[in-house]
């Protein structure tokens, strides 16, 4: 029911998720183990979320066989030296609960830490992949001009790059770099973290056609061809954002939502040539 997407390293991955970005480690196990039964086979989390080992948990608790779901953390802020990448992906896989993880991502650039070296940082992720403990290497975040040098400098381009974007904030800029590297868009924050809900050209839409809002928003990124992962600690909304699949905007209202864009102005969340929290 759910599409899959062929990256360039050859595997596949849902095009929707589930995120866990602000899911309370205390209510982790119980949120993804719902959004498991919902049908979500894909799972978003990082090691900055705090939750890594109660998505592990819900998993083990599901008695989904592992590769029946897909699963992507992302190297902490604090962790970018080449053997913090090590050690820290060794505890993410303990917390997971698995050998092997299908997707790690460098979480930010931070082009203004380390030196503004995150050339070594994505040797060693690319490492993970050649030491067959991981299946796929990506970024986040990244800047065209953070996706040219790591591909200038080591010669491999990333599987994804996750990114902010919504109808908001289309992010065009770094959706075009990465996929003239053939590198596969995930739009993280799809519903703008709430901000574009209220929106009344989506609201207009979504009446017209006896959806949701969220079903709107959701299903224009899917027409993109992007992947998401929206978040809920609701049922009633996992399945709303589930149930993207049984129907399809015109030509017209994809066009409609594609004008709400405010370019840099639209973000909700930090800039990436700026953010340097660690
Ligand atoms: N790489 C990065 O730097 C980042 C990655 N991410 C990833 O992307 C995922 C998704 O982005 P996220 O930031 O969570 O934001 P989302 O765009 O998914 O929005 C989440 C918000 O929308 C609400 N919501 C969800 N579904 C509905 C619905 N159907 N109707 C009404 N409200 C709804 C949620 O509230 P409620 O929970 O109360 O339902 C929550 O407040 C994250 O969880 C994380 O995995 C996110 C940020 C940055
Ligand atoms: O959710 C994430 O993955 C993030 O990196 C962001 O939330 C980020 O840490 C942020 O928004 C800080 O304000």
């Amino acid at each position: 029911m759910i599409p899959s997407t062929t990256l360039n390293d050859g595997t596949t991955i849902p095009q929707l998720g589930f995120g866990t970005f602000l899911v309370p480690p205390e209510e982790t196990a119980a949120t993804v183990g719902t959004a498991l039964e919902v049908g979500y086979r894909h799972i978003d989390t990082a090691q900055l979320y705090g939750n890594e080992a109660e998505v592990g948990q819900a998993i083990a608790e599901s008695g989904l066989a592992r590769d029946e779901v897909y699963l992507t953390s992302k190297v902490g802020n604090g962790e970018h030296k080449p053997d913090d990448v090590y050690r820290s992906f060794d505890e993410t896989l303990e917390k997971l609960r698995v050998d092997k993880l299908d997707l790690f991502l460098i979480h930010w650039p931070l082009p203004t830490r380390y030196d503004g070296d995150f050339v070594s940082t994505w040797k060693a992720m690319v490492d993970l992949v050649q030491q067959g403990r991981l299946a796929s290497a990506g970024v986040s975040n990244f800047q065209p001009a953070h996706l040219e040098r790591i591909i200038g400098e080591t010669g491999v381009a990333p599987a994804v790059n996750q990114i902010e974007a919504h109808p908001y904030f289309r992010n065009d800029d770094a959706r075009k770099a990465s996929h003239e590297h053939a590198i596969a868009v995930e739009a993280w924050g799809p519903l703008g973290q709430g901000a574009v809900l209220k929106d009344e050209t989506v609201g207009g839409i979504a009446a017209a056609i006896d959806r949701a809002p969220s079903q709107v928003i959701l299903r224009w990124h899917i027409q993109r061809g992007d992947i998401i992962f929206p978040k809920s600690m609701r049922r009633e909304r996992m399945v709303e954002n589930f149930q993207i699949f049984d129907f399809a905007l015109t030509d017209e209202q994809m066009a409609q939502i594609d004008a709400l864009d405010r370019g840099p102005e639209g973000r909700v969340g930090p800039d990436p040539d700026t953010f340097d929290r660690i």
